[in-house]
């Protein structure tokens, strides 16, 4: 069946669009990329979003009209991303659409109070929220094809965090016999899924004692931390907004990170916090950079020096995480997303996390770049096939459910 994946990650650079062949269930998934592309947003809409995103008030009528304009530039995105389709090529019958996050609230623990009708053991957490824009009816009409969207409500609703939710395909399409692997994605954020070899689990079966779900795989996944969105911003602010990235890390690469720093700040809740964990740009946004910069600034580094140190705590953000939370480093680490084009950042992931070595997904195969966009074309095959979508273990819902809504063509 050929399937449109669609995505817009935590970094809101733009749409990033495949069209792919799906073929078996899980075991025997098999994907082929047929057609892939990224679609910038418009400059306008673009920083709306951002706007939103680091907490600005909007109306219900702005809301609808963000909501329309962003299934708008979606609906166009998988219209283009199929239109130089060879005659031997079919079209799609479905869409995946994961939308634009504008907002994600992890669940929190509560101390509910002795009135709650809910009995403490049912109901020990607020429910998690979390918002993606670009409404799924509106990408169905306007493309002509069924389209399922909003995939984290369902997980939440069961006391999961949602997110990530792309572990489930990294099992069925990088799991290894031999080697045991976390695929490790940087985008705006970074977020990990541990692969045990298929061949020997048992070596893995320290890891309930460390991880606070419940996993007899052995495979879990979390978000690491910032992947991409500090460097990002502080390469905006340093350049007076001429450049919006560290190409290749570059910049980074003139500097040298300030170890201390890095040390003291992976002492925070957020790096120091056992999975299932999930995070997003309210936390590592504006205002903890702000609190970044201050720090750097007591120690009198230059912009070079700033920015290695920020690179330096994406790099060893990810490795204290699997040193923390998995019984044992991975022989391999496949990376992939934006982060992985960047060279700095994969030498110093690779001195952090020495001896496993560091790969991308690429030279497993499988794209870095539409990574996600293939995942959300998967996970929208198997909600047709009534296939649940979500790992419990990795997002700590209570149960597999299936994700996304249904959006017919009427
Ligand atoms: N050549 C490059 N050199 C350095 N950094 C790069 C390069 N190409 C992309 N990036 C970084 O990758 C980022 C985009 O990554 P990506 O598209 O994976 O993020 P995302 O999908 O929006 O985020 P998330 O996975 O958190 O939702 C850019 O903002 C930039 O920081
Ligand atoms: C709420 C939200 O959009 N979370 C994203 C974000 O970007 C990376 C990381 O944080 C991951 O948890 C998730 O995205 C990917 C696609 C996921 O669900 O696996």
């Amino acid at each position: 069946m050929n399937v449109i994946g669609l995505i817009s990650g935590t970094s809101v650079d733009g749409i990033d669009a495949v069209l792919v062949n799906i073929s078996g269930t899980t075991d025997d998934l098999v994907v082929d990329l047929i057609a892939a592309n990224t679609y910038p947003y418009p400059a306008e809409l673009r920083s709306q979003i951002l706007a939103v995103c680091n907490g600005a008030a909007l109306s219900m009528v702005e809301l609808a009209e963000l909501d329309d304009a962003i299934a708008t530039v979606f609906a166009q995105a998988a219209l283009a991303v199929q239109s130089g389709l060879g005659q031997n090529q079919q079209p799609a019958v479905l869409i995946g659409s994961h939308g634009q996050t504008v907002y994600h609230r992890p669940p929190q623990p509560i101390h509910p109070s002795p009135n709650s009708p809910f009995p403490a053991s049912r109901f020990p957490f607020s429910l998690g929220y979390s918002l993606q824009l670009g409404r799924g009816a509106l990408i169905a009409h306007l493309t002509g094809i069924t389209t399922i969207s909003n995939f984290r409500a369902a997980d939440i609703a069961v006391g999961g965090h949602g997110a990530p939710l792309v572990p489930p395909v990294d099992v069925c399409l990088l799991r290894h016999p031999q080697y045991d692997r976390c695929v490790q994605n940087i985008g705006g954020i970074g977020n990990v899924t541990y692969l045990p070899a298929k061949a020997n689990p048992t070596r893995n079966l320290a890891l309930d004692k460390r991880h606070s779900g419940q996993s007899h795989s052995g495979i879990v996944g979390w978000d690491t931390g910032p992947g991409n969105a500090l460097l990002d911003l502080a390469v905006q602010r340093l350049s007076g907004g001429q450049q919006s990235f560290d190409h290749n890390g570059a910049w980074a690469a003139q500097g040298s990170p300030c170890l201390e720093l890095v040390h003291q700040w992976l002492q925070q809740e957020y790096f120091q916090q056992r999975p299932p964990k999930s995070t997003g740009r309210e936390l590592f946004g504006p205002n903890y950079l702000d609190r970044c910069l201050q720090d750097t600034a007591r120690y009198g580094l230059g912009d070079a020096d700033v920015l290695a140190t920020l690179t330096e705590l994406t790099a060893a953000s990810i490795a204290h995480s699997y040193r923390s939370f998995l019984p044992h480093l991975p022989d391999q680490v496949l990376v992939c997303g934006g982060g992985s084009r960047n060279q700095y950042l994969k030498q110093r992931l690779q001195a952090n996390l020495n001896p496993a070595t560091v790969y991308t997904t690429d030279e497993m195969g499988l794209n870095a770049d539409y990574k996600e966009a293939i995942a959300f074309a998967v996970l929208a095959y198997w909600r047709m096939n009534q296939i649940p979508g979500n790992l419990p273990e990795v997002t700590g819902a209570s149960q597999a459910v299936l994700l996304g809504e249904i959006h017919l063509v009427v």
